[in-house]
């Protein structure tokens, strides 16, 4: 039997009222984000509540990264709606640099390897390159004004509105999506490498970290890398880059041209520098904008930026099917699907007003078969049979498919604490707060999709009488089947 996962609020979060609290005794660690001086005005309306730093800051980190041989003077950091940003010093046309940054400024494996926590990370085992570079920044935070980074760690922000730094009350309005689901299992995969790296670093090592970092801390650290690093930059080129960082996002860059590269400047090209771009013309005093990705979704954006867009392609529900293995066929099954380069679950992404994505249905169809169609499943048709669930195989498995999918749907949505509706209603409020404004874009997003994909099983479902099934197309094959369905024989 098929299965179709939605996802449900861990019980923790449903009530506020849980068992009371044990009394620890031990001294609540006080968390290192006190020595990060991220500083104290607030911007508030439409756009994100973001602390922004001070103007001191600030200016110490303007002459800073001109002062470590950065090339900088097209655009300036500057306080601006999202936080900081980078606003054009003069006119800049389209493909302009917009800053060079030396690679002695990036906090990335290198910076690691030659820092002073270098040999502890090697000793640490396989260190996955964002749990390094993040004991990196936690360690540079805690030397103060010793860091090279100082001025740099001083203008990162404290928190963004991403959902991995919201309270248990602000997840409530997420309650029943997706995005819950993958921010709980995010902070969980977070604390794990946390648990790893305070046993087998940071306990270890006193002397290199002196201060107790705290989960919050080292989620901290996790959120600047994942809202930061520019997405192509993963995993071991993972790198830190202060200033270029600084670029905020427009839902207006549709461009998918990469707006940076890393190149060999000097003396056969020694120096290497992350050059950034504008991939579009700007004018002298405007921000300078790129686009992040184009493909993610709200959740996504949500998640690892901390904002949202209108735009309705952004708005994407991951349907997981997988082979139950309680189905009688379930062998038979698994084997077709890992034939053809699926396996017992798939993950489809659905994207609102877009078609269903390719192998969906034929994966649906497999998952559902049986009864008198599961002769299909034997060996003998087995480099066959993909090919014939790719059209309707009969009206007994279409129907079951469509049934399935609308009572999953169905489910689905009663999890959700609200109406497509009452969303669209919140949504036209002007007073309503940022992480309050992506919940509900996020949680509208989901369920529309959702809604999508039950209307389009549903409209299947009234033409199951019309569709042509697997034994007449068969049929018609063999040449046993008239256009107008009937049985031609020798005879006639
Ligand atoms: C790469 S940093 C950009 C610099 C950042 N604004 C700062 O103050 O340090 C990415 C973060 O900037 C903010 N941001 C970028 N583009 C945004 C947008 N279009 N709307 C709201 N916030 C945005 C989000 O907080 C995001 O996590």
């Amino acid at each position: 039997m098929a299965t179709l996962h939605h996802l449900v609020l861990p019980p923790q979060l449903l009530s506020g009222h849980g068992p009371p609290p044990l009394l620890r005794l031990s001294r609540r660690p006080r968390p290192l984000l006190h020595l990060l001086p991220r500083a104290t005005a607030a911007t508030t309306g439409t756009a994100a509540a973001v602390s922004t730093p001070s103007d001191a800051a600030l200016q110490n980190f303007r002459r800073w990264i001109s002062s470590q041989g950065a090339d900088t003077g097209a655009a300036s950091p500057t306080v601006v709606p999202e936080g900081l940003g980078l606003v054009a010093a003069r006119n800049l046309p389209r493909g302009e640099v917009v800053a060079e940054v030396p690679k002695k400024l990036w906090m990335d494996a290198d910076a690691v390897a030659a820092s002073d926590i270098g040999r502890a990370c090697r000793s640490g085992g396989d260190l996955r390159p964002w749990v390094s570079v993040s004991l990196l920044i936690l360690r540079e935070a805690a030397r103060g004004g010793d860091s090279l980074w100082a001025p740099y760690l001083a203008i990162l922000p404290r928190q963004t509105d991403s959902t991995i730094f919201w309270s248990e009350e602000e997840l409530l309005e997420i309650q029943g999506t997706q995005l819950l689901s993958t921010t709980m299992g995010v902070k969980e995969y977070v604390q794990s490498e946390f648990d790893n790296v305070e046993a087998k670093i940071i306990g270890p090592n006193k002397d290199l970290f002196p201060d107790t970092i705290t989960f919050d801390d080292f989620l901290w650290a996790f959120g600047i890398l994942r809202s930061r690093v520019f997405p192509e930059l993963r995993g071991d080129k993972l790198a830190l880059i202060p200033f270029a960082d600084l670029i905020n996002h427009s839902a207006d860059i549709t461009s998918k041209q990469s707006c940076w590269e890393i190149q060999g400047k000097g003396f056969l090209g020694r120096d290497v520098v992350f050059s950034l771009r504008t991939p579009m013309e700007v004018k002298s005093g405007e921000q300078v904008y790129v686009q992040y990705d184009l493909d993610k979704s709200n959740a996504e954006l949500a998640l690892d930026y901390g904002f949202t867009e209108t735009n309705s392609t952004r708005d994407s529900y991951t349907l997981t099917l997988e082979i139950s293995e309680s189905d009688p066929f379930y062998g038979d099954k698994l084997d077709i699907a890992e034939l053809n380069g699926m396996g017992e679950t798939a993950y489809f992404d659905v994207v609102l007003g877009e078609s269903l994505p390719p192998q969906m249905i034929t994966y649906l169809r497999l998952l559902c078969l049986g009864g008198t169609d599961a002769f299909l499943l034997e060996a003998l048709f087995r480099n066959k049979v993909w090919g014939f669930l790719e059209l309707p195989v009969s009206r007994d498995n279409e129907e079951s498919i469509c049934q399935v999918i609308q009572t999953a749907c169905k489910s689905a949505l009663t999890a959700y604490h609200t109406t497509i509706e009452e969303d669209e209603e919140l949504l036209k409020r002007e007073d309503l707060q940022s992480r309050h404004q992506i919940a509900v874009e996020v949680r509208a997003g989901e369920k529309k999709v959702l809604q999508q994909i039950n209307d389009i099983f549903k409209e299947r479902e009234q033409e199951l009488d019309d569709l042509e099934y697997y034994q007449e197309r068969r049929l018609k094959d063999l040449g046993f089947l008239g256009d107008n369905g009937d049985i031609i024989f020798w005879e006639s």
